[in-house]
C-alpha cells in the first residue's frame, strides 16, 4: 500500500463546492514582535489554494501553529491570514474561534471564491486526541476534503487524518509533490545515490540509517552522532555527544553496511572545542582520540575534502541534518561546504529536514537543490520508510483498489497471539503495494492488533458492533468505542452472526448508520444458502439484504462502504463459488446499488467475494471484472497463505 497512488486535486471537481483545506502554517515567528521569520510554508500552500479557487472551490483552510495548551492568542493564526492576504491579494476572512459559532457561521456564509482560515486547530485539545466527534464536526463545514499539510502528514490528528474517515480525501499539490520528488528518489534513485545524515542523536534518526542502507551506494554520517559511532570503532571521543546505550547499535550498522557493501563514511578529523559555546577555542584533532578536556562541534578539514569528494559525483542525494553545531558560526564549515557540494552537484537533492534545510536557505543555495521539504520530522518519517498517517488516509486513485480481508473469527483472540499472527503476516507482506490489508480481529485482540500495525498500511477492522453508542446491551461493543480505538473497518450482517446471533437485515441498517456516524467504513455481508441457490432465489434474497441494509444510507456514504459477497453454502465448506458464479452475483450486486444510487457510486463501490478463498482460487477471483478483493476466513489464519491471497491483486 506504501506506493499506492493517492487522488489528488486534479481527480476532483470542486466548483460551487466547500473544500476544508489542511495546509501546514506552523511558520516561525518572532518571539517579541510576533512577525513571521519565514513564510516559507505559507508560499507552500499557494499551488493548491490558487488551483482550488480557479476551480470554483469555497476555502476552508485549517492549520496548527507551534503547541500551545488550549486557546492562547499568542498562537493565533491572524498574522498568518494577513500574509496570506497579501500574498493572493484577496481579502482572507479570519475566524475567530476554531470551530465555535464564529468560525460555523462564516464557514456556512463562505461562497465560491472566498477563502475562509480557521483559528488554529490546536486551541482544542481533541484535535491531537484525533477525537472522531471533533472530526466528524471539522468534516461537517465542508464537502471534500484536502490535505496539503506534509509538514504535519506524520501527526494521526483530526485535521490531518481523522476527517478522511467522513469526506472524500484527496492530497494538495505540495503533498503530492513531497511524495513524488522523495517517492521517486527512494524507490528508483539514480546512482550513485549518496544520504547524508547528520544532526544530534543516532536515536533521532535511527530509522532513516537502517531503511537507508537497504537503498544507498554511500551514507555519510556527520554531526552530533558521529562520535557515538567512533566509539563503535574503538576511538575515544572526550566529552563529545555520546549516547552510550547506542553504541552496539552503532557497531550493527557498521556491520550491516559493510555486508550490503554500502560504502559509509565517517569524520576522519574534527573541529573540537573546549566547550559548548560559540567562542570556545578549537583545534582539529583525530576524530578516534578527542582529548577528554574537548568535544567535537564540527567535522574536520580532511573529512569535509572527503564527504565533497563522495557528493561531487553523486547522482541523487538526500540529506537530513547538520555535520555540526552549525548554530554556531565557527562551526558550521562543514555544513556550509557540504551545502556546498550538494548545491554543486547537479544531483537530484533532496533536503529533508528543519535544520538542513535552513543551512541551504541561509547559504543561499535553495535555487541550486532539486527540493527542499517542507517537513522536518514529515521527511524524516517518510525517509524511515514509515506510513505517514496524513497520506495513508487519503483516497486511492483507485476506489476499487483489490482488498484482502481477514476475518479471524473467533481465533487468535488472546492479544499476543494476534500479535504474532500479524507480525508474520507483515515479513510475508514485505514491499506488497497493490492492495489493501485489513484484518478482521476479534474484540479482545484489537487494541494490541493495532499497536502492532500502527507506522503500516495494515488497517484493523473489528468483526461486529451494537447500533447503540452505550446502554442496557450487555456483551456488545459501541462503535463510538471502536472509532475511538482507532479501528478503520467494521465487518457488519455475516452470516454465521445472522444465523446464531439474530442478526437481521434491519439491525445490518442500524449498524451501518451507527458506524457512520462514528467515521466506521462498514463491510457489509450479503450471501444465499444453497437452498436458495437451488431454488433459484439468489438474487431475490441477495437484492433483498441490499435494499434493506442500506436503507436510509445517503449516496455519499457509499464512498465508505464495501460489501462482501459471501455464498453461506461455501462459508467454511472448502467449497467455493466458481468464478462465473461469484462474478455474476457481484455484478448483480453492483447493478442493484446502481438502481438504488447512480451508476457512478455503483461503479466505484468495492465488492468482495467471501467463502473458501484460499491461495490457490484468489488469483482467478480477484481477477474477475466485478471482483474487487476477496473476505477471507480460514486461510487468513495462516500468515503465508494470506500473503499469497493479497499479492494477488489483479
Ligand atoms: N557535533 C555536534 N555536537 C552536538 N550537537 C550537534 C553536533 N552536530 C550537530 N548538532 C546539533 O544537531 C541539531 C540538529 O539536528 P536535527 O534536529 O536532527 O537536524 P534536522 O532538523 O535537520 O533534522 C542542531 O541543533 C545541532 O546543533
Ligand atoms: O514544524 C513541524 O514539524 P518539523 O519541525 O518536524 O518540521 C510541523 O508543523 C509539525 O509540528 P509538530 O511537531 O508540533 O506536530
Amino acid at each position: 500500500m506504501a506506493g499506492m497512488q493517492k487522488k489528488n486535486i486534479a481527480d476532483i471537481c470542486v466548483k460551487g463546492k466547500k473544500v476544508l483545506v489542511r495546509v501546514d502554517f506552523n511558520v516561525p515567528q518572532d518571539k517579541k514582535t510576533g512577525e513571521i521569520t519565514d513564510d516559507k510554508r505559507i508560499k507552500a500552500a499557494l499551488p493548491t489554494i490558487k488551483t482550488l479557487l480557479a476551480n470554483g472551490a469555497a476555502l476552508i483552510l485549517t492549520s496548527h501553529l507551534g503547541r500551545p495548551k488550549g486557546v492562547d492568542p499568542k498562537f493565533s493564526l491572524a498574522p498568518v491570514a494577513e500574509r496570506l492576504s497579501e500574498l493572493l491579494g484577496q481579502k482572507v476572512i479570519m475566524a475567530k474561534d476554531t470551530l465555535g459559532e464564529d468560525a460555523k457561521a462564516k464557514a456556512a456564509d463562505l461562497k465560491a471564491g472566498q477563502i475562509l482560515l480557521l483559528e488554529n486547530i490546536r486551541f482544542d485539545p481533541k484535535e491531537k486526541k484525533n477525537d472522531p466527534a471533533f472530526a466528524r464536526e471539522l468534516a461537517s463545514l465542508a464537502d471534500v476534503y484536502v490535505n496539503d499539510a506534509f509538514g504535519s502528514a506524520h501527526r494521526a490528528h483530526a485535521s490531518t487524518a481523522g476527517v478522511a474517515n467522513y469526506l472524500p480525501a484527496v492530497s494538495g499539490l505540495l503533498i503530492q509533490k513531497e511524495l513524488e520528488v522523495m517517492g521517486q528518489a527512494l524507490q528508483n534513485p539514480k546512482r550513485p545515490f549518496v544520504a547524508i545524515l547528520g544532526g544530534a542523536k543516532v536515536s533521532d534518526k535511527i530509522g532513516v540509517i537502517q531503511n537507508l542502507i537497504q537503498k544507498v551506494d554511500t551514507l555519510i554520517i556527520g554531526g552530533g552522532m558521529a562520535y557515538t559511532f567512533a566509539v563503535a570503532r574503538g576511538g575515544k571521543v572526550g566529552k563529545s555527544l555520546l549516547e552510550e546505550d547506542k553504541v552496539e547499535l552503532a557497531k550493527e550498522i557498521l556491520q550491516a553496511a559493510e555486508a550490503k557493501g554500502v560504502k559509509l563514511l565517517l569524520p576522519v578529523d574534527t573541529m573540537a572545542g573546549h566547550d559548548f559555546a560559540a567562542d570556545t577555542e578549537s583545534e582539529v584533532v583525530d576524530t578516534m582520540n578527542i582529548p577528554d578536556d574537548m568535544e567535537g562541534l564540527d567535522i574536520g578539514p580532511e573529512t569535509i575534502k572527503q564527504f565533497c569528494e563522495a557528493v561531487k559525483d553523486a547522482k541523487t542525494v538526500v540529506w537530513n541534518g547538520p555535520m555540526g553545531v552549525f548554530e554556531f558560526a565557527k562551526f558550521a564549515v562543514g555544513t556550509q561546504a557540504v551545502a556546498k557540494a550538494v548545491a554543486d552537484s547537479g544531483a537530484v537533492s533532496i533536503i529533508g529536514g528543519g535544520d538542513s534545510a535552513a543551512a541551504i536557505e541561509q547559504l543561499g543555495f535553495a535555487d541550486k537543490v532539486t527540493h527542499i521539504s517542507t517537513g522536518g520530522g514529515a521527511s524524516l518519517e517518510f525517509l524511515e520508510g514509515k506510513t505517514l498517517p496524513g497520506v495513508a488516509c487519503l483516497d486511492d486513485k483507485n476506489p476499487r483498489t483489490i482488498m484482502a480481508a481477514g476475518n479471524w473469527k473467533m481465533n487468535q483472540g488472546v492479544p499476543k497471539q494476534a500479535e504474532k499472527l500479524i507480525g508474520d503476516l507483515q515479513a510475508e507482506l514485505k514491499g506488497e503495494e497493490n492492495s489493501e490489508v485489513v484484518l478482521g480481529v476479534p474484540f479482545t485482540a484489537l487494541a494490541k492488533a493495532l499497536d502492532t500495525v500502527a507506522g503500516t498500511d495494515i488497517r484493523i477492522a473489528a468483526q461486529n458492533c451494537h447500533f447503540a453508542d452505550k446502554g442496557a446491551y450487555t456483551g456488545e461493543v459501541s462503535p463510538e468505542w471502536l472509532a475511538r480505538m482507532g479501528v478503520k473497518y467494521v465487518i457488519l450482517g455475516h452470516s454465521e452472526r445472522r444465523e446464531y446471533f439474530a442478526e437481521t437485515d434491519e439491525t445490518v441498517n442500524q449498524k451501518i448508520k451507527a458506524c457512520r456516524h462514528w467515521g466506521l467504513r462498514p463491510i457489509l455481508c450479503c450471501g444465499e444458502t444453497l437452498a436458495e441457490r437451488e431454488a433459484q432465489q439468489t438474487f431475490t434474497k441477495i437484492g433483498h439484504q441490499i435494499k434493506a441494509a442500506l436503507a436510509g444510507v445517503p449516496e455519499s456514504d457509499l464512498h465508505f462502504l464495501t460489501v462482501a459477497y459471501e455464498p453461506i453454502w461455501a462459508i467454511g465448506t472448502g467449497k467455493t463459488a466458481t468464478d462465473a458464479q461469484a462474478e455474476e452475483v457481484c455484478a448483480f450486486i453492483r447493478d442493484e446499488v446502481a438502481k438504488l444510487y447512480s451508476r457512478e457510486t455503483a461503479d466505484n463501490l468495492r465488492i468482495l467475494y467471501g467463502g473458501s478463498v484460499n491461495a490457490a482460487n484468489a488469483a482467478g477471483l480477484f481477477g474477475q471484472k466485478d471482483i474487487d478483493g476477496g473476505l477471507v476466513g480460514g486461510a487468513s489464519l495462516k500468515a503465508a497463505d494470506f500473503a499469497v491471497i493479497a499479492k494477488s491483486a489483479k
